[in-house]
């Protein structure tokens, strides 16, 4: 056999049917659920009068419009209510296990995925969500599906798939102080773009990637779909097996399972379609100045101008960009005054970025012209950072503390910007409108977010104390 990727690997254990010049039909390991893209696929299985096909492979949990303030009030919004409702009774008709709102395991479906032990390597995963990538960080090919798919997989466990090509993206050397996995993100995508990575799957590979806890690769993974990869891939190892160890769904042979793991590597001599390579020793603190996550720059550096770029295309968009931003061409980032800090959503909200940012923020107080919040992502990481006093110091420094959400990761629910608003947020999307109509979105770190809070506006972490 040939030298083959992770990627190829899994492809190859999972397909089922394969027609040449045809999409393949893959099998699906694990279904995720939430409950905004999953009501016309309950639907059209409830019409066509099926049944789900394997519910002990489909998980659901209620994420994007649930409230993040006191659960025990009731919900306002008669869509988000409905939504929830709806996905109860789909549930339950269909027998598919949902952790609601009242659910200790409740949280962002790419956040409790992993926390459940059901996120594993070798799997195909899928979920009506683009960020499903988030998983990919297990060794699993993991992507978003529209509704449709997804009633195709509750039908039948099998999608129908084009073999996407692989991009090695090998990050080279060491973070220096100050600089995380939420910034290795952002500097890829500001390297390849938002489009880069269309067609492709990614694999991140090098020292840095091999260093990395499991958190701080989800994160890395997570944004990969914001380089417009159709998924991210991080190779399975010890630090997989050791954070998957003793979770909830993890397999009762776990020694086996180890070993089977283990094979989804890719082969010495695999040969990937394309490779980037990243410097990681020379990165900065990054912050996003525009209105997609490739507007990005180093901390250290000027909001740029139109001028800056060759393409007549290009300089346009960054007109209109600074424009929505309300940013002038030249200013130092770190001139940017912030109305609001977000810490929050999928990609920064394990117990790992909550420590990061209560590092910086304790003793400190947000500054009086900012309304700073803090959203774990799911309400097992919200208990544990009640017992390690991490929501003490968020209080302290006059962080408000909520309940498991997206929150105010995209305008789905309560919480959101108001016009003109300008955010530090750890989340994953900076689009004009994503986080409230008119409202402003710089993407960071959660130790940069919790800087930018104290200080009132963007700080370099790395000569901050
Ligand atoms: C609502 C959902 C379909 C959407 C996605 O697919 O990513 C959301 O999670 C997002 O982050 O924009
Ligand atoms: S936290 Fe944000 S990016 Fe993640 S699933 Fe929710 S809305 Fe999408």
């Amino acid at each position: 056999m040939p030298a083959r990727t992770m990627f190829e690997k899994i492809w190859d254990t999972h397909l089922v049917h394969q027609e040449s010049g045809r999409p393949a039909l893959l099998y699906i390991d694990l279904q995720l659920v939430h409950e905004v893209t999953s009501p016309q696929a309950f639907e059209g299985l409830r019409l066509a009068g099926r049944k789900v096909r394997q519910p002990g492979r489909t998980f659901a949990t209620m994420d994007h419009n649930v409230p993040t303030t006191d659960r025990s009030l009731p919900i306002l919004d008669p869509i988000a209510k409905q939504q929830m409702q709806t996905l109860t009774d789909n549930c339950k008709e269909f027998g598919v296990t949902l952790y609601d709102l009242n659910s200790e395991h409740q949280g962002i479906v790419h956040v409790i995925g992993p926390e459940l032990g059901l996120t594993q390597p070798g799997m195909t995963i899928v979920c009506g969500d683009s960020h499903t990538s988030t998983h990919g960080a297990f060794g699993a090919l993991a992507f978003g599906i529209g509704t449709s798919e997804v009633e195709h997989v509750l039908a039948t466990q099998c999608l129908l798939q084009s073999k996407a090509k692989t991009m090695e993206i090998r990050c080279d050397g060491r973070f220096s102080p100050g600089v995380t996995a939420k910034d290795l993100v952002l500097a890829i995508i500001g390297t390849i773009g938002t489009a880069g990575g269309t067609g492709y799957v990614l694999e991140y590979t090098g020292e840095c990637i091999r260093a990395l806890s499991m958190e701080e690769r989800m994160t890395v993974c997570n944004m990969s779909i914001e380089g417009g990869a159709r998924a991210g891939m991080i190779a399975p190892d010890e630090t997989t097996f050791e954070y998957i160890k003793g979770r909830q769904f993890a397999p009762k042979d776990f020694e086996q399972a180890v070993a089977r793991w283990k094979e989804f590597q890719s082969d010495e001599g695999a040969v990937y379609d394309k490779t980037v390579t990243i410097d990681v020793a020379a990165l900065a603190p990054q912050v996003t100045w525009g209105t997609t996550p490739a507007m990005v720059a180093d901390v250290t550096r000027n909001v740029p101008s139109p001028g800056d770029f060759t393409a007549e295309v290009e300089q346009k968009t960054v007109e209109h960009a600074l424009a929505y931003m309300g940013l002038k061409a030249g200013t130092p980032i770190t001139d940017i005054r912030l109305d609001r800090v977000f810490i929050g959503s999928c990609t920064n909200a394990r117990i790992e970025d909550l420590r990061a940012a209560a590092k910086v923020l304790d003793g400190k107080r947000v500054a009086s012209h900012v309304h700073a919040m803090v959203v774990p992502g799911s309400q097992h990481i919200k208990k544990q950072a009640e017992a390690e006093g991490l929501a003490d110091v968020f209080r302290s420094a006059g962080f408000e503390w909520r309940e498991a959400g997206c929150s105010m990761c995209l305008a789905m629910n309560p919480d959101v910007l108001e016009p003109g608003e300008r955010c530090a947020s750890t989340s994953n999307r900076n689009f004009e409108g994503r986080q409230g109509k008119g409202g402003r979105t710089h993407l960071v770190s959660p130790s940069m977010a919790a800087a930018a809070a104290i200080e009132g506006h963007f700080v370099d972490i790395r000569d901050w104390n």
